[in-house]
């Protein structure tokens, strides 16, 4: 009895082998929407229609601001089909007592056509109704799911850049992009249930109307098909939630297997056999779940089917009954079988669609709730203007802790960038170098202490106008996958760009051999995503971002800032000495360079340099002073110099360092 009827448990997740070797345990992704199969469980009869008027109001919204007109075509014609289906029933009812009443064979056909006929014209009329509302329907879901992507994706675009680093809002972010195709599943869902729920309601009316017993034989007989639905619903629930991560485990082995990234080591060091091993071991697992699932589904599904069954004979011995004692006439109790099949039918159909919508309203709940934190985490719009003229950029006494760090990644930092100079930022990996560009740049906002345009706290600018004034080229930019020329203009993608102004920065940046060797020239599209599309090497892209950089610059003259983070990590010795010395060019008297960088060839000639440790600034001044206080700076380039001076030779090891054991 308790498999039937008492909670839905979860099973005791269990690890294979394969996930046990590969991951050290069940893989548990970092991804919001797992989440939702843990709210899933939350599907009971109870809370589904608890919550079903709220649910139902937000769809309803959301289709009201998409396409007013749609939604009241769909609620009319469900509406009439309702109505229809009621006159149907009394159609029939009418044909039956025709049929079972007193009169000769020609007489009694007489009597039923009007009622044949209205049943006939009802039918018609349900069809067209049916289909109007299906063409509306299918207007108004694209429009739903349309204006719920782009308020989701002005959303991302419009918050901190904090708010993208933060774990928890990160997840949410996750979690939202699957509700706006729930939001177009909820109206398909919402339009079915107002269907079944009509078709109920107006069944039961005339089940009322026939006799009063009726309406509580056809609950009966829909009640053990409605727990059958919610119960394998959950089943299916807890099943997803027990294996989702199993499942994702072994997906992601089959990403890993087809990715363009591993495809080397994949076949030179033998893992695709081995992952693909492994990945069958882990499938075996998972078809046995769904095997259980099915097995499952098929005895909750009969055991429902029997006490519906044992209700439906119940009901059709009491209408015997009913009929024998004359409370009943034999037409009545005709019209009563196909009504108490039709209400049955649609009282399962309502279930069905509730647990759906109350599926889907998990994602578009989670939505919603993205849309409002993406309001409170939004970049301000207001602000004030940045003046034409700054003559300097600042940092005073900034730190910056990341959300999920206890460390702060600056701490206590003051720099100066002046207009027309070129500043170097050194410092070993995870100094905080990336992090002061960011800050510089405006992306986040110092936790103490300020960033300055001139004598302006950045805090209290129009930030859209910052943003503007600075030019970012960071080693990981983005590789469009468009045509070279728009890789180069969506550097100031609201700026008209000639092909001759585009040539100019293809120049700067010595991108010539790199365009001439496209077939299209500038008009090549670049990036493997689609067909025709021509893969850069490394170095040929950052020729790229700085021919983007350039263009951006040069479309500006008011005091601004490029930032240059690892721009020459892909190039060759000569090609990384020629982007340096271009680099270097850029500053301008209303530009200030920073230049982020390992490499401290490119950083002697710069007008002044600052060295990051652990968050902090080691020391700052220019080459000669640095190397002369012989300090971190002065250690980092000498390191680097002996790298280059010729070495006697380096000695072999005596015996391997790494030995064979198999
Ligand atoms: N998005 C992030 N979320 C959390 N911590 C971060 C994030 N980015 C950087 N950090 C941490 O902040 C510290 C400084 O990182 P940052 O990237 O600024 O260093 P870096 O000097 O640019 O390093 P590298 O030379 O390796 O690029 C590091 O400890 C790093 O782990």
């Amino acid at each position: 009895m308790k498999r039937f009827f008492g909670k839905v448990r979860m099973a005791e997740p269990q690890v294979s082998e394969a996930e046990r070797e590969l991951f050290g345990g069940p893989l548990r992704y970092d991804m919001g929407w797992s989440q939702h199969e843990h709210a899933g469980l939350d599907l009971t009869m109870r809370s589904a229609l608890r919550q079903m008027p709220r649910l139902v109001g937000a769809a309803l919204r959301m289709a009201w601001s998409a396409d007013r007109r749609a939604l009241v075509a769909v609620a009319i014609s469900e509406l009439g089909q309702g109505i229809a289906a009621a006159v149907g029933l009394l159609a029939i009812n009418s044909v039956m007592h025709a049929l079972l009443g007193g009169g000769d064979a020609v007489e009694r056909l007489h009597a039923l056509l009007p009622g044949l006929l209205a049943a006939a014209g009802v039918a018609v009329v349900n069809s067209a109704l049916a289909g109007w509302s299906t063409s509306r329907a299918g207007r108004l879901e694209p429009k739903v799911e349309r204006i719920a992507t782009t308020q989701y994706l002005a959303a991302a675009t419009s918050v901190e850049l904090e708010a993208i680093d933060d774990p928890d809002f990160r997840r949410l972010i996750d979690v939202a992009q699957y509700g706006p195709a729930s939001a177009r599943r909820m109206i398909g869902a919402c339009v079915s249930a107002l269907n079944s729920g009509i078709s109920l309601i107006a069944t039961a009316g005339v089940l009322t109307i026939l006799h009063p017993a009726l309406l509580p034989m056809l609950l009966v007989i829909a009640a053990p098909r409605g727990w059958g639905a919610m119960r394998v619903a959950q089943e299916r629930y807890v099943s997803v939630m027990s294996w989702i991560e199993h499942l994702r485990a072994s997906r992601l082995i089959g990403n890993l297997l087809t990715e363009r990234t591993a495809s080397q080591e994949v076949r030179i060091h033998g893992v695709g056999p081995f992952l693909l091993d492994r990945y069958r071991r882990m499938a075996d697992s998972a078809e046995a779940e769904q095997e259980r699932l099915a097995s499952s589904k098929a005895v909750t599904e009969w055991v429902a089917s029997a006490l519906s069954g044992l209700a439906m004979a119940a009901t059709y011995g009491t209408m015997i009954w009913l009929i024998m004692a004359g409370h009943m006439s034999l037409a009545v109790a005709g019209t009563a079988v196909i009504a108490v099949r039709t209400g049955s039918a649609s009282l399962g159909a309502l279930v069905m669609n509730i647990n759906q919508l109350h599926e889907e309203s998990l994602y578009v709940r989670d939505h919603g709730q993205f849309l409002v934190e993406a309001v409170q985490r939004a970049i301000p719009q207001t602000g004030s203007p940045v003046p034409a003229q700054v003559e300097q950029v600042s940092l005073e006494h900034v730190t910056y802790r990341y959300p999920d760090r206890d460390a702060p990644a600056l701490d206590d930092v003051t720099l100066t960038f002046p207009m027309g100079s070129v500043i170097a930022v050194v410092g070993e990996n995870g100094s905080g170098k990336s992090t002061l560009m960011k800050i510089l740049s405006g992306l986040l906002l110092p936790h103490a202490g300020s960033v300055r345009w001139g004598e302006f706290d950045v805090s209290g600018l129009k930030r859209s106008q910052v943003f503007d004034r600075v030019s970012l080229l960071t080693q990981d930019f983005q590789r469009w996958p468009v045509t070279a020329a728009m890789n180069i203009r969506i550097g100031r993608p609201g700026h008209d760009a000639s092909m001759h102004d585009l040539q100019m920065s293809v120049d700067y940046a010595g991108a010539g051999s790199v365009t001439a060797k496209l077939p299209n020239g500038l008009e090549s599209m670049l990036g493997r995503m689609f067909r025709g599309a021509i893969e850069l090497s490394g170095g040929e892209w950052q020729k790229v971002g700085l021919a983007r950089t350039h263009w951006r610059s040069s479309t500006s003259q008011e005091d601004s800032v490029l930032i240059v983070d690892e721009p020459t990590s892909a190039l060759d010795p000569e090609a990384e000495i020629a982007a340096f010395d271009r680099i270097r060019r850029l500053a301008a008297p209303h530009r200030a360079v920073v230049l982020v960088t390992h490499r401290m060839s490119g950083v002697r000639h710069a007008d002044h340099i600052y060295v990051l440790d652990q968050g902090r600034l080691a020391e700052h001044g220019t080459h000669d002073d640095l190397i002369a206080a012989r300090g971190r700076y002065a250690a980092m380039f000498d390191t680097q110099a002996a790298q280059y001076a010729p070495a006697p030779s380096v000695p072999k090891p005596a015996s391997p360092s790494v030995v064979d054991t198999a």
